[in-house]
């Protein structure tokens, strides 16, 4: 599990851990680990060494200055043509790692165009201090970096990214690469913030960061964690034993969504998927292993989890769909129409799981008294998803660029398998039956939410390859999603957090 901890959170531990330690060593072990990624990525790259390439430092105010600094003065002892370009006054610039690259062969700069040559730039213009978008002095050599050839590492966070929200307020670094220190800031992994910071690279320096000690408020999780969650039959399993899920979804006008809420559910390790609603024909017709019912969820017999809200319509019978399935005392999932009933209640059971997308999301908040913009909750969807299921009282999973989950306590799950092919007619109703039928097999609301967006997030890369597609080849790759978590295959073909 990738954990990331709260601004505050890293400079207490940072400062416990100073204090017990020579006077610098966290920059120095920050600094050595950063050029020696730096390192790797001049190997790699096109001049294919460390001598005689050309590294520029962007060098801002703080100590995340002074982290770029000692890094490259490390770089320019191994031979590389190290160029500083200083954003803040001198008596403001980090003075011993200034010193440190002035003794190691580098060099100051004012000219911008030395960005645009150089084979790398690092991105040392704020860190964790860092607050708003990148400010004048910075952007003519931002915008050179960009648009040369240049590998962009960022320090810690690329700068102009909120490193607690993830909130891009205006101008930020782009990076390839950001190499951040001691844990995760929560603004690497979640967008927009996450798209700015490349491939994240995590340096040890020794803080306490076990995820055991929940210290953390953001995670993400990873191959081997899902599978540890994922439910498996036993011997004595039976369909009924193995989670019975009920799904009330589909109208006249969108028989389709029940049709893939149930083809998803029924690849989703419960044991049967009882479905009832309008569109019961169309649903045996494509799968004809669903049980299929006539009236309500409250006629629909026993049921260990309800998904309620997919292609329902907003009508009386959608409204006694929701009521239904709410009043049925099992954990019930939330979608979709559903949650445009829902709104209007302002409330819902602590057991419940609602699935909005931004817009279904201000629909919600406006139940509860908040005005918000989609674009507002795009830009903060960690705060907006926290405030959700606070108000609402139960999980919430914030559909996205980068999907959410997080009840009203504890530390939010951002998704890492997300891609935008996801973004495509029908992946919502997919994802819902899939995340019912992990809450029908017993797991827990959060965990049900971040394990179906996990493999839906793998089933949408399998079935995409690049390529467009669409929810039935989605569903379609979804054992095939699993199969690979079950067998600890490599995650590390996941771009982290995007
Ligand atoms: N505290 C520690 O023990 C360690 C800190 N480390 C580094 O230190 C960083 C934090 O250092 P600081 O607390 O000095 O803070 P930063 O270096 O992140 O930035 C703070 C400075 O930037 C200015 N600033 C704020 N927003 C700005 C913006 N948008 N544009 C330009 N300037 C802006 C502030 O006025 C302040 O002078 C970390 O991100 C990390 O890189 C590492 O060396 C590891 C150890
Ligand atoms: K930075």
């Amino acid at each position: 599990m990738r954990c990331a901890h709260a601004v505050d959170w890293v400079r207490a531990a940072e400062g416990e851990l100073m204090a017990r330690l020579p006077e610098g060593t966290l920059m120095q072990r920050a600094a050595a680990g950063l050029a020696a990624c730096c390192v790797e990525l001049l190997v790699g790259g096109r001049q294919g060494r460390v001598r005689g390439s050309r590294v520029l430092v962007l060098v801002g105010s703080g100590d995340n200055g002074g982290d770029a600094l000692y890094a490259a003065a490390r770089l320019a002892r191994r031979g590389a043509r190290v160029r500083a370009a200083l954003l803040a006054p001198p008596e403001r610039t980090h003075a011993g790692g200034l010193a440190a690259l002035l003794a190691a062969g580098g060099r100051t700069t004012d000219d911008p165009a030395e960005a645009a040559s150089a084979d790398l730039v690092l991105d040392g213009i704020v860190g964790i201090g860092g607050r708003g978008p990148l400010r004048e002095a910075a952007l003519p050599w931002v915008d050179a970096a960009q648009a040369g050839e240049a590998l962009v590492v960022a320090v810690d966070l690329p700068s102009g990214v909120d490193p607690e929200t993830g909130a891009v307020p205006g101008r930020a670094v782009q990076a390839d690469v950001t190499v951040t220190f001691g844990t995760h800031k929560p603004g690497l992994l979640v967008d927009p913030g996450a798209s700015h910071a490349g491939v994240v690279r995590l340096v040890d320096i020794g803080l306490p960061v076990a995820p055991e000690a929940g210290d953390h408020v953001v995670e993400a999780l990873q191959h081997a964690d899902v599978a540890a969650l994922l439910p498996e039959p036993e011997a004595e399993s039976d369909k009924y034993r193995r989670g019975v899920v009920g799904i009330a979804a589909g109208s006249a006008r969108y028989p389709g969504a029940a049709v893939l809420a149930v083809g998803s559910a029924l690849r989703g390790g419960c044991g049967a998927v009882r479905y009832v609603g309008a569109a019961g024909a169309d649903v045996v017709r494509a799968h004809p292993e669903a049980l299929v019912g006539d009236g309500g969820p409250a006629d629909a017999g026993r049921v260990q989890a309800w998904v309620v809200g997919p292609g329902l319509s907003q009508d009386t019978d959608a409204e006694r769909a929701v009521t239904e399935a709410l009043a049925a005392e099992v954990p019930v999932l939330v979608d979709a129409d559903g949650l445009r009933l829902l709104a209007r209640r302002g409330s819902a059971p602590a057991n419940a799981l609602l699935t909005p997308h931004a817009g279904e999301a201000v629909a919600l908040l406006a139940g509860v008294g908040v005005t918000a913009t989609r674009e507002e909750v795009e830009g903060e969807r960690l705060r907006y998803a926290r405030m959700l299921a606070r108000a609402y009282g139960c999980t919430v999973l914030l559909k996205g660029s980068t999907t959410v989950v997080t009840g009203p306590e504890g530390p939010a799950r951002v998704n890492p398998t997300g891609t935008a092919q996801l973004a495509t007619a029908g992946s919502g109703d997919v994802l819902a039956g899939l995340a019912g039928a992990l809450l029908a097999a017993g797991l827990a609301p959060r965990d049900a939410g971040s394990v179906a967006a996990y493999l839906h997030g793998l089933a949408g890369r399998i079935s995409s390859g690049g390529a467009p597609t669409c929810a039935t080849a989605i569903t379609a790759a979804l054992p095939e999603a699993w199969r690979s978590v079950i067998a600890g295959d490599t995650d590390d073909g996941i771009p982290p957090f995007r």
